[in-house]
């Protein structure tokens, strides 16, 4: 699969004015820091702007040969207090755009982390990080650089335009007509700028997402000597960013030097046209040298604009990619999702499960994984879910767990339809350990107590004992306070399958969904599962997606899947006699694996 055409959100580009909408929003809160930016860069402007006048006033009392000390302290002055407000001036700017960009990545990471699931499913993540790190980036110049430039030239480039009409009318004319000519041959490259630079940001995306398939799976590429091949793709995608990068800096370099040019072409007509008026003595020496000076003055207010307008196009770009993020939908909020601590939970006690008519898909383009599921659990007790691969198991949680809603018929959890439950409520009471058991990079102890944040010393070495993780602490070079690599790569796969389980049970969950790893447990570790399973159901409900038959025959009931439906529901005993699929499952694939 080709990278480029991985997936992503929807690539609408957002209109000008949903852009200048979006880029206010960002600046809003920290309008007053711009406004003082923006004064500081126009007492510099100004500053600048006096120069010329002064020097035609020093100009002219050389000429009739009064002193100009005072002139030259003034100017002095002048160019020390415009340096420091400038500089002042710069630091706010530079500093509110480092806040804006905080701003924005805050936004997007809570949003990130409340994206439905299927939303998740659908784009890579290396894609969303690259908008979290790279492009909020982009937003530091355009959010205030190019507002206040574009402020400040404009206000620079009008005074600077009434002081030459001022001047002489003729040469501001002369003046206008270049400026204008060269700015608009100028204007039809920055659309190029914003495309170029939209083109690189979504390389960079697809930079993100290549490597995050090959770091990901770190030891699948070594063992498949795909080192060469996953290279070869984050290069392909690396050599785009360059490719759009370079774009984007030769229609950059274009705009940026027709400021200059404009300029040069305008001085030089000036000049031309000037001396002639010198000549026939319309005008004084003096007016031209000062005419001459406030050219030279344009070059910052006119390179300012054009500045201006090349950082909005790359923000814009970016600005948009970070707007697809808003159309991703999220779950809804009420209480901050699944971060309830147990305490909260209004109910206590083993929960109840019941599935009437569960029908579902998981996208409108697929075919049902759930057709007309009904199954009821009481309190207390194991549930085993046994079926071919592919029956839909493992989606009989994920739909408990409201990762999905169900297309059609209830889940009630305690005679209530999940769907009236606040989704930190429902998650709040169950413990849920997915088939590949994930361990996230820190250490053991925080692993322990990633979804039960207040658990204490004793509830975490119980739970060790409990699951007989307490050898492996006591091996450990600093016990719980190891690191355990990111994805728990300095550990075993029944350990991490045992450190998911702790952690499932430091939760206190009134209802414990165990997916099955289908390997990993050794004989040893398999029965220390199976003891503290069998022990947690007598006081919780507990279901299980079973792949051995030795977690089945312990199972108070049986629920066996087969293409989407629930084919049967028994006892081990029962099922075995009665159910010819159960029979033969349990003749091979659970056999397989009791052992
Ligand atoms: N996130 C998903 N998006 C689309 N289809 C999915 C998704 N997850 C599972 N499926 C499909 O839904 C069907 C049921 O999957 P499920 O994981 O529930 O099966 P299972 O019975 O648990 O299988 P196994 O025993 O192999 O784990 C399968 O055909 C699977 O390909």
């Amino acid at each position: 699969m080709n990278t480029a055409s991985a997936p992503t959100t929807d690539e609408t580009p957002l209109s000008t004015r949903e852009t200048i909408k979006a880029l206010y929003a960002y600046i809003r809160p920290h309008r007053r820091a711009v406004a003082l930016g923006l004064l500081c860069a126009l007492v510099g402007a100004a500053g600048g702007l006096l120069q010329p006048l002064a020097t035609k006033t020093l100009v002219d009392r050389l000429a009739s040969g009064e002193t100009i000390t005072g002139i030259l302290i003034a100017l002095t002055v002048l160019v020390l207090l415009g340096t420091a407000v400038e500089a002042f001036g710069a630091y706010v700017l530079e500093r509110t755009a480092e806040s804006v960009v905080l701003a924005a990545r805050r936004t997007l990471v809570r949003r990130l982390l409340r994206l439905r699931i299927a939303e998740w499913e659908r784009v890579p993540p290396g894609d969303l990080m690259s908008r979290v790190t790279s492009d909020t980036t982009l937003l530091r110049a355009v959010s205030t650089q190019a507002v206040v430039s574009a402020a400040t030239g404009a206000v620079a480039f009008v005074a600077a335009i009434v002081m030459m009409a001022f001047l002489d009318v003729v040469l501001l004319g002369v003046t206008l007509g270049v400026v204008v000519l060269v700015g608009g041959a100028a204007a039809l490259v920055m659309p190029h700028i914003a495309r170029a630079t939209e083109r690189a940001q979504e390389a960079v995306g697809e930079i993100s997402v290549a490597l995050e398939r090959s770091l990901g799976a770190f030891r699948t590429v070594k063992a498949s000597g795909a080192e060469e091949r996953e290279t070869a793709r984050v290069e392909a995608a690396a050599r785009r960013a360059w490719r759009h990068g370079v774009k984007s800096a030769k229609w950059e370099a274009v705009a940026g030097s027709a400021d200059e040019l404009a300029v040069q072409l305008a001085f030089l007509a000036v000049l031309g046209v000037g001396g002639a008026r010198v000549a026939s003595g319309e005008i004084p020496v003096s007016t031209l040298i000062a005419f001459l000076l406030y050219l030279f003055y344009l070059i910052e207010p006119v390179s300012k604009l054009v500045d201006a307008v090349s950082h909005y196009q790359e923000g814009a770009a970016a600005i948009s990619r970070i707007a697809q993020v808003e159309h991703l939908s999220t779950e809804p909020t009420g209480r901050r999702t699944g971060t309830l601590p147990r305490q909260v939970a209004t109910v206590s006690g083993p929960a109840s499960v019941r599935f009437e008519d569960v029908s579902f898909r998981y996208r409108p383009d697929l075919p049902y994984t759930h057709r007309q599921v009904s199954f009821e659990v009481p309190r207390t007790g194991m549930t085993a879910f046994v079926g071919p691969s592919g029956a839909g198991k493992s989606t009989v949680f994920a739909l408990i767990e409201r990762f999905y809603e169900a297309t059609g018929g209830r889940i009630l959890v305690d005679g209530k339809d999940v769907r009236d439950w606040s989704l930190a409520e429902l998650r709040s009471a169950i413990g849920y350990v997915e088939q590949d058991a994930p361990v996230l990079a820190g250490t053991l102890r925080e692993n322990l107590v990633f979804a039960a944040p207040g658990a204490t010393d004793d509830d975490i070495r119980d739970v060790l004992a409990r699951t007989k993780l307490d050898t492996l602490v006591g091996r450990l070079p600093h016990g719980l306070d190891t690191p355990v690599g990111h994805r728990g790569s300095k550990l075993s796969g029944g350990e991490r399958q045992r450190i998911a389980i702790a952690r499932a049970l430091l939760r206190g969950p009134r209802l414990l969904l165990l997916d099955e790893a289908t390997s990993q447990l050794d004989a040893v570790n398999e029965l220390a599962v199976r003891d503290v399973v069998t022990e947690v159901a007598r006081e919780t409900t507990v279901l299980v997606v079973a792949h051995r038959l030795s977690t089945v025959s312990g199972a108070d009931r049986i629920v066996v899947m087969e293409s989407g439906r629930v084919r049967s529901v028994g006892t081990h005993e029962e099922l075995a006699t009665q159910d010819r699929l159960y029979a033969r499952l349990a003749a091979t694939q659970l056999l397989a694996t009791a052992r």
